[in-house]
């Protein structure tokens, strides 16, 4: 049976969108599916599979998938690029609440919710400062934790473009301190305006942008007030912008864009 997809971005960090509302998938969706659709040569290939399903208590749910095929709580990039779908404004259920979109100068801006600081909020395997956490990989050292709906290490470098991510994040990723893994992020901050962003992401690898890592990255430089409420955050594909607002909630402003539509046959993978 054949599906339908739409192929989305947000500053090239890359979705493949099934919309089950109006057409149900033909079987579950295993994690083995997932990561085949996800898989850059033998598959469609994306950062992250999302899945809309239909909801009782939103304008839809919204499912993500990593390009591992595990299933995670958030992801910001995605939820600009459905609100996009949506006309640009929606309330969209996820793992990390209802999140709403609604369509901006920028692009598509989406109320992120609050973050969360506690060391077993992000969570981290035992307690710890996590505005400066004290531990280190290698020259990476005392990295701030932010949950914002998943879980980032932040990383202040004189230059992130100095970084050997590509090593470092997945040794990072999967240390025991991390029970759910983490999103690593290694920011080098330019001005109080202005953040400079690279993301190896838990559970895809390096990324052109990262959402909530951007989120993250902000809110821990406000935490250590090394810039206002309100920030640039420029990543390899492109910049979003970043407030924290007096009622403590993120929001995050952006382009969303949508690539393509296909279809695969559902056999191909199942
Ligand atoms: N890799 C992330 C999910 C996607 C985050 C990123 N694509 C975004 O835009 O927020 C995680 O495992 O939490």
């Amino acid at each position: 049976m054949r599906v339908d997809f739409t192929k989305m971005h947000g500053l090239g960090n890359d979705f493949v969108v099934l919309d089950t509302r109006a057409q149900p998938l033909p079987g579950p969706l295993s994690r083995q599916i997932a990561a085949a659709l996800a898989h850059r040569h033998t598959g469609i290939g994306c950062d992250q599979l999302i899945v809309l399903e239909p909801s009782d208590i939103a304008d839809f749910a919204m499912r993500i998938f990593n390009a591992d095929g595990g299933e995670v709580e958030a992801c910001g990039n995605a939820t600009r690029a459905v609100g996009l779908l949506a006309g640009g404004a929606a309330r969209i259920a996820t793992a990390a609440g209802i999140l709403e979109t609604q369509a901006s100068a920028g692009g598509i801006s989406v109320d992120m919710g609050e973050p969360r600081f506690d060391w077993d909020a992000i969570p981290l395997a035992y307690a710890m400062d996590t505005l400066s956490m004290p531990v280190g990989w290698e020259n990476l050292e005392n990295p701030a934790a932010v949950n914002v709906g998943n879980p980032h290490a932040v990383f202040f470098v004189p230059d992130c473009d100095a970084v050997d991510l590509e090593r470092l994040g997945p040794l990072i990723e999967h240390d025991p301190l991390f029970p759910a893994r983490v999103n690593v992020n290694v920011a080098t901050v330019t001005d109080r305006r202005h953040i400079r962003l690279r993301v190896w992401e838990r559970g895809v690898g390096l990324t052109l942008a990262c959402g909530t890592g951007a989120c993250a990255t902000a809110i821990a430089a406000m935490r250590r007030k090394l810039v206002e409420r309100e920030v640039e955050v420029a990543l390899p594909g492109g910049t979003l912008t970043i407030s924290w607002g007096a009622d403590n909630r993120i929001t995050m402003t952006g382009p969303a864009t949508t690539s393509f539509r296909g279809s695969f046959e559902w056999a191909d993978y199942a």
